[in-house]
């Protein structure tokens, strides 16, 4: 075991090494081979981020003959990639904290994270092409048809775009009433699954629940996962959406970090700020700026532009554009806990002797199958707590089954990726010190809409530093009890006969800094999930949809207060949907594509074409901003 975590650690060295090593390849290859760029070429939108959202709506809206400028801060992927490397599903925890990871951290956290380093939640986020979409876990799930309501969208609209992106590959590919085998972004079965998976749905239905599709929406109850990915291999938005077309009128430049929008007199968007290895440049446009660059980087863009709350702006010493009172607040996320809660008297097929075994290397490479292709969830289930009525709210809990725990690795790289206290990971998850030899699992209890709500800052006005975010999870009770709730829904699906089989039983290791509770009583359970709170990687709502009195933009995906800036990423979303939330992304973005096309159809039938902005009217209107041209000025690179 020793050796084995020993060999992993070293892959992950070896992998950041290469990392590194192609990041600046490409950042060489990029200074020499792009053009360099070209402050006079007048687009008609410029898309901020390639991400989830960014690759979606460049894409369709290149598809639909617009002349598309897509600026990434992150490199695009690493040249191996086509050789599938950086695809390999299950290795998507080694690229967290290397260069194409932001590498997000939380502030501390008064209420939960209490196992964590500084009570800290570690945030990984994509820096690259593909975004987060390129570090993810692939679960493809839609949510319910509840969720819509607060997003005052219909179920059949929603539907509608869920379907338009979905290129169905697995076992739904002939249900077209729910699924379409014609979009880009490809859904499969999962290849390769463990044991656990049938276990797990064998006990779901001796529990009376619904076992099947939950991508119509209409159900609670529990699926196998499908996953974004091909032949094994992960897919994300970028591939999907970006070089399927191969379009000429898409041009994308990446290693270029945006810093602000420029916005004239009369709020209108004239284009951006970015830098880049040569320094900074102007970009302009016709039509307008979408920020794609997801629930933390769009909502640091625009205070960094002056849109924002005014007193937060005058604190840092940003000048107001635009007051926009909503801008970083009504940050939510799905907080979860539960990690190796179960324990396993039998060992699975996905272990880490299977994973670095050379058959599996082969079985992924020529038959796209084996351990590789594991994207790490097996299972999910939607429920219901006694806090939620089915027949009104959609399900508050969502189980999320991965054969492994904390532990898998012997605790080389995932404790770090997550930033547990070593007390912790020594007392409660490693095997080292005791003789207790069962496997750990994860059935991850996750809070699908928190009452909780936190926010995101500025620390300065310096748009390389990193942003103040504060999720304030666990802030509100009633989330607590929720989880605990969660935690008893675990505890009678592994009584079952079912998950019997597998000797499944709860970790019987108090949690450190809960011993003094009862175990297993309510007031353990209450401890127990205030230390151990995860993240599940879904902040959304800093820019959400809404009425300008409480949001920050409109149904049309237009910031109030101007004319043609948008925002168009998880960060626009007024409340998480009963998934993990990336499908729902990707709708968003195909439904803001056709927004942003009809929009321009409309204005060219109703008038002639929209003035012309030259090369000097960006210059102008950062010199009329006297102090924000002095502070793109005296930026030092
Ligand atoms: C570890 C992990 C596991 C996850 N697992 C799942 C899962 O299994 N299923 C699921 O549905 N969801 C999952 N998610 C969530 C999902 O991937 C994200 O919600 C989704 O990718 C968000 O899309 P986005 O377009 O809003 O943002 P992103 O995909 O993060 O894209 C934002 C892009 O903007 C770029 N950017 C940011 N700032 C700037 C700037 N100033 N200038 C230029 N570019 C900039 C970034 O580099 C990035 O490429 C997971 C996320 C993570 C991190």
């Amino acid at each position: 075991m020793l050796l084995l975590g020993l060999v992993f650690r070293l892959g992950a060295l070896v992998l950041s090494i290469l990392i590194s090593i192609s990041t600046w390849s490409n950042f060489i290859l990029e200074r020499f081979s792009l053009k360099r760029s070209e402050s006079n070429v007048l687009y008609d939108y410029i898309v901020v981020g390639g991400g989830s959202a960014g690759s979606t709506v460049a894409g369709r809206l290149a598809q639909n003959g617009f002349n598309i400028l897509l600026l990434e801060a992150g490199g695009p992927p690493p040249w191996w990639a086509t050789l599938g490397t950086v695809d390999i599903p299950i290795f998507g925890p080694l690229w967290q904290r290397t260069d194409l990871d932001w590498s997000y951290s939380t502030v501390s956290q008064t209420h939960s994270c209490g196992a964590f380093n500084n009570r800290v939640s570690l945030w990984p986020r994509g820096r690259v092409l593909g975004g987060s979409g390129r570090l993810n876990n692939m679960v493809y799930l839609r949510g319910h048809e509840k969720d819509w309501k607060s997003w005052e969208y219909s179920q059949a609209s929603m539907l509608h775009y869920f379907k338009k992106s979905e290129l169905q590959l697995g076992c739904y590919k002939n249900d077209s009433s729910y699924h379409n085998s014609d979009g880009w972004l490809p859904v499969s079965d999962m290849p390769m699954k463990s044991e656990l998976s049938d276990a797990v749905l064998n006990a779901a239905k001796e529990l009376g629940y619904f076992v099947g599709d939950l991508n119509t929406m209409s159900h609670a109850g529990f699926m196998e996962v499908q996953t974004n990915t091909l032949n094994g291999a992960r897919f994300s938005a970028d591939a999907a959406f970006l070089y399927a077309g191969k379009l000429p009128n898409l041009h994308v430049r990446t290693n270029s970090h945006v810093s602000q929008v420029v916005v004239d007199q009369h709020n209108e968007v004239k284009g951006v700020v970015f830098y880049n290895a040569d320094g900074q440049h102007h970009a302009e446009c016709r039509h307008g700026v979408i920020l794609s660059a997801g629930a933390i980087g769009s909502p640091k863009i625009l205070l960094q532009s002056g849109i924002g709350p005014a007193d937060h702006l005058s604190e840092i010493g940003i000048p107001v554009k635009i007051s926009s009172p909503y801008v970083g607040k009504n940050l939510q996320d799905h907080a979860s806990t539960g990690s190796d809660l179960v324990l396993l008297n039998a060992s699975l097929a996905l272990s880490l002797s299977n994973l670095v075994h050379p058959s599996s290397f082969w079985d992924y490479v020529f038959k796209g199958k084996g351990p590789l292709t594991h994207g790490g969830c097996e299972v999910t289930g939607l429920l219901y707590t006694r806090f939620s009525d089915p027949n009104e709210d959609p399900p508050d809990i969502q189980l999320l089954v991965l054969p492994a725990g904390q532990s898998f690795d012997d605790g080389s790289l995932l404790r770090h990726n997550m930033g547990l206290q070593d007390k912790v990971w020594n007392q409660y998850f490693s095997h080292k010190t005791d003789n207790y030899k069962a496997i750990g699992i994860t059935i991850l209890v996750i809070l699908l809409h928190p009452w909780s709500h936190g926010e995101l800052k500025l620390q300065s006005a310096d748009p390389f530093d990193s942003p103040l975010i504060n999720p304030k999870y666990l802030s509100d009770p009633r989330d607590v009890e929720t989880l605990v709730e969660g935690i008893y829904a675990v505890k009678k699906l592994i009584k079952t006969e079912a998950m019997a089989k597998l000797g499944a039983h709860l970790n019987p290791k108090p949690m450190p800094g809960c011993e003094t509770h009862e175990f297993d009583s309510h007031d353990y359970w209450l401890c127990y999930v205030r230390m151990l709170t995860y993240t599940v990687y879904h902040p959304a709502g800093t820019c959400r949809m809404g009425p300008e009195k409480t949001a920050v933009v409109d149904r049309s995906f237009r910031v109030h207060g101007t004319s043609n800036l948008y925002v168009v990423d998880a960060s626009v979303m007024p409340s998480l949907p009963s998934a993990n939330i990336n499908a729902a992304v990707v709708a968003l973005a195909e439904r803001a594509a056709d927004v942003l096309t009809d929009r321009v159809t409309r204005k060219r039938r109703n008038q002639n074409q929209s003035p012309q902005h030259t090369y000097f009217s960006i210059m102008e209107t950062l010199q009329q901003d006297r102090v924000c041209y002095k502070f793109v000025n005296n930026r030092k690179l």
